[in-house]
């Protein structure tokens, strides 16, 4: 079977080390790149060293053309400015990029969007298995209720994660949204404050909770008059993100170029 060259962004980071040495550890998959950005101490150092551990033989660099013209994919967790950065050399290179980087703004996702019509890109708020599947249990419940429900959305992560609403609570927006035929820009009502009046029906509520070492929870709550139905993910180990990525990975390798997401990876469409 092909072995499969992957370069890790942000290697640093809480996810990025965590895709390391789920990359290093997996048997069809090589890391033969490790990105952090200019001026950040492990450039120039051994990924394994740098990490705490034996060496890996994988120098952290600052240089992603190079990296990438060597690698079949790049798996990237970062910060939006990066990742579009990232997009636009991934599809130079023309190597498959899974993107796990939450907060990215209407016109990132323009710039990604042209970035896959010359390279495969697998982009998901949630790697998970178990949130891609409660965004397709949250579609058919909410088309199969009526605006009698209020949808609210919560969110619970650690308190260094910087964006918010989470990018699982807007995929579970967007799920929500489109069970009920409308476009969730029309209907979201983000962290309530103050005198906010009586609430608006057919709105979706999104409320973020930040502390501690959370991992990552979510609830899809529709409450109607007498009764609600909670929907639940919690998610208390990184890996299971970077299992999800790892499948992309493997998933887009002689894909067509184009803008898939886990449901694609995952066959849940
Ligand atoms: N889709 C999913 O399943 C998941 C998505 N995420 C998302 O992944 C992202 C990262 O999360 P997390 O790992 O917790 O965050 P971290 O802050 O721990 O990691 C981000 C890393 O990216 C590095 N970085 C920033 N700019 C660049 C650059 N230009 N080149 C290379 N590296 C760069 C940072 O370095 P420095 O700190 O020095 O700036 C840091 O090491 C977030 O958007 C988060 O929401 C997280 C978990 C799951
Ligand atoms: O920043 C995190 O940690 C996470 N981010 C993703 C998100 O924004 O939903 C996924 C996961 O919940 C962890």
């Amino acid at each position: 079977m092909e072995d499969y060259g992957v370069v890790v962004t942000g290697v640093s980071g809480r996810m990025g080390q965590m895709l390391a040495r789920q990359v290093v550890a997996h048997e069809r998959l090589h890391l033969c790149g490790a990105l952090e950005r200019t001026g950040h101490p492990w450039v120039g150092q051994d990924l394994g060293l740098a990490m705490g551990g034996a060496a890996l033989g994988v120098m952290v660099s600052d240089d992603p053309l190079e990296a990438f013209a060597r690698a079949h994919a790049v798996i990237d967790f970062t910060v939006p400015a990066a990742t579009v950065a990232f997009a636009e050399l991934a599809a130079q290179a023309r190597v498959v990029h899974v993107i796990g980087t939450t907060g990215l703004s209407d016109d990132d996702l323009h710039k990604i969007a042209l970035a896959a019509r010359h390279s495969v890109v697998v982009r998901a708020g949630n790697m998970s298995l178990g949130v891609n599947l409660l965004t397709t249990v949250t579609r058919q419940v909410a088309a199969a209720l009526d605006a009698d429900w209020d949808i609210e959305i919560v969110e619970a992560h650690h308190n260094q994660k910087v964006d918010a609403p989470s990018g699982t609570a807007l995929m579970l927006g967007e799920a929500a949204a489109e069970g009920r035929g409308v476009a969730l820009a029309d209907v979201s009502d983000r962290g309530r404050d103050g005198i906010t009046g009586a609430r608006k029906r057919g709105d979706i509520g999104f409320h973020a909770i930040r502390g501690g070492d959370i991992v990552g929870e979510h609830e899809v709550i529709f409450a109607a008059a007498g009764e609600r139905i909670v929907l639940k993910h919690i998610a208390s180990d990184r890996t299971l993100f970077a299992r999800g990525a790892l499948k992309a990975v493997l998933w887009g390798q002689g894909k067509g170029p184009g803008e898939y997401d886990m449901l694609d990876v995952l066959g849940l469409k």
